[in-house]
């Protein structure tokens, strides 16, 4: 397997924070991803121009930007060119938008794409959260297809990451697969890379000690 973006087998930390957050702002995703770096991740996914600006500032890792915006309930994970634009002006060289067959504001998804490819120069991940999406994304003009949504876009909450998926994407689709979603531990990053994955993207686990602390504090109660 060629590297793409990313070198083959390799951890990508995603660096979010929501306003939620006491790590929420530039700042903190900055020093987040910088250790992320230290540590070896392979590249770093930060959400908003801010973030992608001052994360971009401090790490020599490609970063994967995305720029959320709109209603949770539908497209929200960079959902139109000028949100893309946004991102890579501010220093994204990939840019990962959402990859679902769903309405999305910004008009058709190769289209989209194909915008991104020539207006902008960056290849784009699709996040999606079926085979039929990936094959949809991936036809649409995709050139890495990541299992992000899987578990977001309707139904029951999901426990640990979608490996089946992964396993579907890699026999069906002829580009890089990337990992993504609920991946907590070295066993579950291991499985990925077993099911074919050619990347894997961990955030939570990594980047949130409000979510590490209270898995760990309502394991105890
Ligand atoms: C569904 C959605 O919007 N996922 C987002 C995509 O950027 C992030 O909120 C996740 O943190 C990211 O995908 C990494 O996943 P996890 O934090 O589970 O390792």
């Amino acid at each position: 397997m060629s590297d793409a973006v990313f070198p083959y087998r390799s951890i990508v930390v995603s660096c979010q924070a929501g306003p939620e957050n006491p790590l929420h702002g530039p700042e903190p995703m900055a020093l987040m991803a910088r250790a992320a770096e230290a540590g070896g991740a392979a590249g770093i996914r930060a959400n908003g121009p801010a973030d992608v600006a001052a994360i971009s500032a401090v790490v020599s890792v490609p970063v994967l930007g995305i720029n959320k915006t709109g209603d949770r309930d539908g497209v929200y994970i960079t959902p139109t060119f000028e949100s893309a634009a946004a991102v890579v002006r501010a220093g994204a060289t990939v840019v990962a938008l959402d990859g679902t067959d769903r309405p999305r504001p910004g008009g058709d998804l190769a289209e989209l794409i194909a915008a991104i490819h020539d207006r902008l120069g960056v290849p784009v991940m699709a996040d999606v959260d079926t085979l039929a999406a990936g094959r949809y994304a991936r036809a649409a003009g995709a050139d890495l297809v990541g299992s992000t949504l899987s578990g977001y876009t309707g139904g029951e909450p999901v426990d640990g990451p979608d490996l089946a998926l992964v396993r579907t994407l890699v026999d069906e689709l002829d580009c890089p697969i990337v990992a993504e979603g609920r991946y907590w531990t070295r066993d579950d990053v291991l499985a990925a890379f077993d099911a074919g994955a050619h990347t894997v993207v961990v955030g939570t686990a990594v980047t949130n000690p409000m979510a590490i602390t209270r898995r760990l504090v309502e394991a105890v109660r």
